[in-house]
């Protein structure tokens, strides 16, 4: 009996959530779901509130964390002069959730294609500190989106310092949510040369630039420096096309 009524309240909560997925700003949260269903669905009360935002600073992050955060997140109120003399707000966090379309799997559509047990790689592993948290800052204007992160120590490579694997990661998580700022992208290659290494528990500065386009192209470039930008660690190149989301999803 209990374990019937959670499974309504979780099947409940998933529908219900995604109304908040559907209203965030980001593309990737306006996948356009075909379903009738689910579209009527998204527009149920929010009983349960809005799921957990991880990008949020919690205790295991130190002071150069903090301090970047405050910075970052104090830029996001920054409002500047637009066209026809419009104030706008050019800087914002992308709020961090363990799963790109985790409040979708109610949908008759998107059940079908993702796992329900999928977790985003870079938020899979719950002991906060652990390994990776961070937050991106997105500057739409200047088309350039900033990470901070701080690396923990499940992500050993060499001993005591970050997996490179680890540093892609980043890189690409920093680069594709820049590419992906005017709709879905998927990365198609990522060349990184790796300078200096970069100590488990640090702090380091990810920042991402779209360099071109051509057409569905997205040529972005990305370097990741320690908190002062003194130190570079990491330089890297990425392309990224756009695609059309229905058909990643569809699997054709
Ligand atoms: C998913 C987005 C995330 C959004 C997040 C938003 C929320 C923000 C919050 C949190 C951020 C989290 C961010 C995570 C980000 C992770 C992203 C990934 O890791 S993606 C997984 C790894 N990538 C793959 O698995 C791709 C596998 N490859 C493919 O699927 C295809 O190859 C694809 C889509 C890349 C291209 O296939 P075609 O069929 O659409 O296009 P064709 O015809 O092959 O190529 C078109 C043009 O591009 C060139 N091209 C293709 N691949 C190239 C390559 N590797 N190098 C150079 N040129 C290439 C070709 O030569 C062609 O050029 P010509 O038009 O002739 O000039």
């Amino acid at each position: 009996m209990t374990r019937g009524l959670g499974r309504v309240f979780s099947g409940f909560k998933r529908l219900v959530t995604l109304s908040v997925m559907w209203s965030m700003k980001h593309p990737m949260y306006s996948v356009p779901l075909r379903s009738p269903s689910v579209r009527s669905m998204a527009v149920l009360p929010l009983p349960f509130g809005k799921p957990k935002d991880l990008s949020l600073p919690n205790a295991t992050w130190g002071p150069e964390m903090m301090q970047l955060y405050e910075h970052y997140n104090s830029l996001c109120k920054v409002e500047v002069e637009a066209e026809g003399g419009q104030k706008k707000v050019p800087w914002k966090r992308i709020p961090g959730y363990n799963r790109l379309l985790k409040y979708a799997t109610g949908g008759v559509y998107l059940s079908k294609m993702i796992q329900s047990k999928a977790r985003l790689f870079t938020r899979n592993i719950r002991e906060p500190g652990a390994a990776f948290e961070y937050a991106l800052f997105i500057n739409s204007e200047e088309e350039k989106c900033v990470g901070i992160w701080q690396v923990g120590h499940l992500l050993e490579g060499p001993p005591g310092h970050v997996h490179g694997g680890a540093i892609a990661t980043i890189i690409d998580t920093v680069t594709g949510c820049l590419a992906s700022l005017s709709g879905a992208v998927m990365t198609a290659n990522l060349n990184i040369n790796y300078r200096s290494p970069i100590q488990l528990g640090n702090t380091v500065v990810v920042e991402s630039i779209v360099d071109k386009r051509e057409g569905r192209k997205k040529f972005i470039s990305c370097k990741v420096t320690s908190p002062d930008g003194t130190k570079l660690h990491t330089e890297a190149t990425a392309l990224f096309l756009s695609i059309d989301i229905n058909q990643l999803l569809l699997g054709r």
